[in-house]
């Protein structure tokens, strides 16, 4: 069956459907990965966009039991060069279009990749139809749709869950958490406290954790005011750390700005460099916002910067007890060179609980 895809610049390409048949209007962003297919599709931070895979064959280890980052697939729609449905992986269970027809996600494959991303290059992030007919109504569609403000709202927890571990008391203020970041917490065996968005700094004091995790999450993080006035009042009574979204979040709460990007960074090639030791590591990227380096406060410090385009990403505030990162320690897809970051977190928070008691 034929498939759509319009875009916002007023460009059209021709295709062939494969996952669900349904129409989908949502922003479009590519991502840059050569595998990873499957913790992209279930990353919560894609609610509400399509994603264009600019490596050209996707489908081709098909689906496994293990790499999933939530359990439903969060984007909207997936945009592929090629699509192989006949998948080879000794881990492999189902192919990519059931999967995604099991989830009531649409596709689209066979159509230029390379011609759609440099086209988000060159404009920018844009707004896309994938659709089944040809129409004259499209680009009113495509004016009309805004993105929902309420997705830091619709992917996280809905209730308090708890993790039990015999270390340290970590809470995850959770606005659509990837797995991968609490499997790693369950790995170096801490207690996780997984709160749901609206959960109030009071509830949060009184679990008496030695810190608390700001979640990733799809967005525009100014739309998330209940969660930014939660930190605001969090700040400098518990450790507070950030990955993604919560890197931008507890930046908003110091009082700092963020702006969208042109196309944001997404893929497993992203080099940043630490700068008080002035070491570079190879990280994982999902963000099309980014924190203004210049509206952070004086007593901040920048302690990461991406070394493509010198974009922040990660700060920490000493007095305050505030950490964060704009990339993905966890990985998931991609590099694992990150993942020392959340260990280094989690060891310091045990010795300072350590150091505490005596
Ligand atoms: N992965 C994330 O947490 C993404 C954060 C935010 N939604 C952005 O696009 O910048």
């Amino acid at each position: 069956m034929k498939a759509y895809l319009y875009l916002e610049d007023g460009s059209r390409f021709e295709g062939t459907a494969f996952g669900a048949i349904r129409e989908s209007v949502s922003e479009l962003v590519f991502n840059t990965g050569m595998t990873g297919y499957q913790e992209i599709l279930t990353d919560p931070s894609y609610g509400a966009q399509t994603v264009v895979m600019t490596y050209p064959i996707i489908g081709s280890y098909g689906i496994n039991k293990t790499d999933w980052e939530s359990e439903k697939i969060s984007l909207e729609g997936m945009v592929v060069r090629e699509y192989c449905a006949t998948p080879s992986h000794y881990m492999g269970e189902q192919n990519l279009d059931d999967y995604l027809k099991q989830h009531n996600v649409p596709g689209i494959y066979g159509v230029d990749t390379r011609m759609i991303t440099k086209k988000i290059r060159n404009y920018g992030v844009m707004k896309c139809l994938l659709t089944y007919k040809e129409g004259t109504d499209h680009l009113e569609k495509l004016h009309d749709f805004r993105m929902p403000a309420d997705l830091g709202q619709r992917f996280g927890t809905t209730k308090k869950v708890v993790h039990a571990g015999k270390g340290i008391r970590m809470g995850i203020l959770d606005l659509g958490c990837k797995q991968g970041i609490i499997n790693i917490l369950k790995d170096e065996g801490c207690t996780i406290y997984q709160y749901p968005w609206n959960t109030s700094s009071q509830e949060i004091l009184e679990d008496d954790l030695e810190g608390l995790l700001v979640s990733n999450g799809p967005g525009d993080p100014k739309d998330n005011d209940v969660v930014i006035y939660t930190l605001k009042d969090l700040t400098g009574k518990i450790p507070l750390r950030g990955i993604c979204l919560g890197n931008q979040l507890l930046a908003l709460a110091l009082g700092a700005d963020t702006y969208k990007m042109k196309f944001g960074h997404r893929g497993g090639n992203h080099p940043a460099i630490h700068l008080p030791s002035n070491r570079v590591i190879i990280t994982s990227q999902n963000h099309g916002y980014a924190v203004e380096e210049s509206s952070l406060p004086a007593d901040a410090e920048v302690t990461w910067r991406n070394i493509n385009d010198n974009t922040l990403e990660g700060f920490c505030h000493h007095r305050l007890d505030v950490e964060a990162v704009q990339f993905h320690p966890e990985e998931g897809p991609g590099p694992e060179e990150g993942r020392v970051i959340l260990e280094e977190w989690i060891r310091i928070l045990e010795e300072k609980k350590h150091a505490e008691i005596g």
